[in-house]
């Protein structure tokens, strides 16, 4: 029960439903109670009628008509009690699932890029959705049970004590062993299920990643063999499933064969004690036996409650141990001061600590308000780890990064972030309109605004031809754009945040040169006041930067404007060159 102590403070918080429900609960049950006395009672007039201590018919009928009435009003508000009582118990269960969801969502968000690195999404998916819902089994319906039981149990058990000690001790005394056979059946098909839920996520995972992928296997003909792979996972999780279903057919059977026991064991040894004058009439045999019925599903639930607090506290486990986590990345400073843009990398060199590969060695540059810094480089050579350090996306291991003179990690993380506009290397855009594609820069930015962006990132004409413009919705991963205009999208989305540093990660790269010239002399005018640095592959994309670097496995082996690098040896020149010939070409 250690782990599920995280969720007291949601009980505290909800401690008014709780209080409400458990007095409902008590009424609830009183009030279920009582028609088995009244049909206790109603039996005990048929039997002295049929004894001849009645002799009028017209009692009889009287009093049978009275006892009626008082178990359908005494069934009518245990009803209507027991719908107060899940409405309590149910509802705030509810409520805290949401709580917990958000909780965990919010912590999710609060944690660092490497988080996300460590852990499967998939995985993320289980905690805030399976994981929750288990939870929520602990937080409702167990605590509600477990209450319904105690409560029947003190009352009935209390009345049965009273009316025949010894018929009392004979009837419970299977129930035991049904609580106990139920938890152990309850634990079996817990582990079964579970087996069932992994081979589950395994076909969705495939089936997602095949349908992700259609177009590679339709162009590469691979439909026979993801058919065959489908099946045969299909076919464990149908073993899986069936195994279940195995262990969960002896529920039902199980139960039956306890109330057998416990009935018979009432008739027969209430009969013995109605013989032996023990028990003075045969409505106490009806009425234990009522009781009896009334007893073995909370018996049996006992069992199943204990199954759900394990299943709870093993799914709080798995919530507790990402709730325990501490973002890598923190924000030292509360105080926001406007960042003007000013970056400065003095020896830098970082490592990431998932792969141990080192992608920045030693690295030192300027680049100041105004101006374009250019990164140019081979493929790994750590061009976007730059920019993902100037984001502090990672923290540098040795060496400092300055932002107007200040190390980096002494500025407020939430503006410092703010004051970038990063377009990626695979731009992503959501599942929403282009508008709001674009405005996820700023969600306050007017129609005007958003044209205006799109326009400067010379995608304009391209969304006005679609048939809904600026409304046209995008299909997951915006399958509906051309590579070169999902950049665009990213670039006008990165523009509209008008932040103080521009990065632009390789994001020219699927755009024809006249558009990425188009791009370019915007950018200039925008970027006028502000500090841009271009990662690119291409001479075209960074000629006219202020300076540029060529780093090779992570350091800088070249540095200069346009005209000194085609002087230099190098990879520069040789770039140029190369590119110079492909476009007379
Ligand atoms: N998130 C990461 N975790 C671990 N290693 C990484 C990560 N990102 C990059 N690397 C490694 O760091 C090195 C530098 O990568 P980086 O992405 O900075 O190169 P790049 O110059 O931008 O390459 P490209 O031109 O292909 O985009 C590579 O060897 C890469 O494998």
């Amino acid at each position: 029960m250690k782990e599920l102590r995280h969720l007291n403070k949601y009980f505290l918080k909800y401690k008014w439903h709780m209080l409400l429900g458990l007095l409902i609960t008590i009424a609830a049950r009183i009030f279920t109670l009582y028609p088995i006395q009244f049909i206790g009672n109603s039996t005990t007039a048929i039997e002295s009628y049929i004894k001849g201590e009645i002799t009028d018919p017209e009692v009889l009928r009287e009093q049978l008509f009275y006892n009626i009435l008082l178990i359908i009003g005494a069934n009518l508000v245990a009803a209507a009690l027991t719908f107060i009582m899940r409405q309590t118990f149910i509802v705030a269960s509810r409520k805290m699932e949401y709580d917990l969801k958000n909780e965990i969502y919010q912590q999710y968000q609060r944690l660092s890029l490497n988080f996300y690195k460590k852990n499967r999404t998939g995985d993320l998916m289980n905690r805030i959705s399976e994981d929750v819902s288990k939870v929520r089994m602990y937080l409702g319906p167990a605590i509600m049970y477990s209450i319904t039981t105690l409560t029947l149990f003190v009352v009935v058990i209390w009345y049965m004590v009273n009316t025949a000690p010894l018929l009392t001790l004979y009837t419970l005394a299977p129930l035991p062993f049904l609580s106990f056979a139920i938890y152990k059946l309850s634990v079996a098909i817990h582990n079964r299920s579970t087996i069932v839920q992994q081979y589950l996520s395994k076909l969705n995972t495939f089936t997602q990643e095949t349908f992700s992928g259609i177009s590679v296997i339709k162009s590469y003909g691979l439909e026979p063999l993801t058919n065959q792979n489908f099946e045969v996972l299909s076919n464990g999780s149908k073993e899986k499933n069936l195994n279940l279903v195995k262990v969960q057919a002896f529920f039902f059977p199980l139960m039956v064969l306890l109330i057998g026991v416990s009935n018979t064991t009432v008739i027969y040894i209430g009969g013995k004690q109605v013989i032996s004058g023990e028990i003075e009439n045969i409505g106490i045999i009806v009425e234990f036996l009522l009781y009896v019925n009334m007893l073995t599903w909370p018996v049996a639930i006992v069992g199943w409650v204990t199954s759900i607090v394990q299943q709870a506290e093993a799914s709080q486990k798995r919530i507790n141990e990402f709730l325990k986590q501490e973002p890598q990345i923190k924000n030292h400073q509360e105080k926001s001061v406007k960042i003007e843009g000013n970056i400065e990398f003095k020896n830098v060199t970082f490592t990431y600590e998932d792969t141990n590969i080192t992608a920045l060695r030693n690295i030192s540059f300027k680049v100041n308000r105004g101006e374009t810094l250019a990164i140019l480089g081979k493929t790994g050579s750590g061009k976007s780890t730059i920019l993902e350090l100037i984001g502090r996306l990672y923290d540098v291991d040795q060496g400092t990064i300055l932002i107007d003179g200040e190390n980096i990690q002494d500025h407020n993380l939430y503006n410092l972030r703010d004051s970038i506009g990063y377009v990626p290397q695979d731009a992503f855009l959501f599942s929403d309109s282009i508008r709001n594609n674009i405005m996820f820069g700023n969600t306050n930015a007017t129609e005007e605004e958003v044209i205006e962006a799109a326009k400067n990132a010379s995608v304009h004409k391209n969304i006005k031809g679609f048939s809904k413009g600026y409304d046209t919705v995008l299909g997951e991963r915006g399958i509906t754009l051309s590579g070169g205009q999902k950049q665009r999208v990213s670039i006008a989305r990165a523009i509209i945040h008008d932040p103080q540093i521009l990065l632009f990660d390789d994001s020219l790269s699927a755009i024809d040169t006249e558009t990425e010239e188009e791009i370019l002399q915007n950018l200039f005018k925008i970027s006028e006041s502000k500090t841009t640095i271009i990662v690119s592959h291409r001479i075209s994309s960074v000629k006219n930067a202020d300076r540029i670097i060529i780093l090779k496995d992570g350091a800088v082996v070249q540095e200069g404007n346009h005209q000194k690098l085609i002087q230099l040896d190098g990879y520069y020149k040789e770039l140029y060159a190369k590119q110079l010939s492909e476009k007379e070409m």
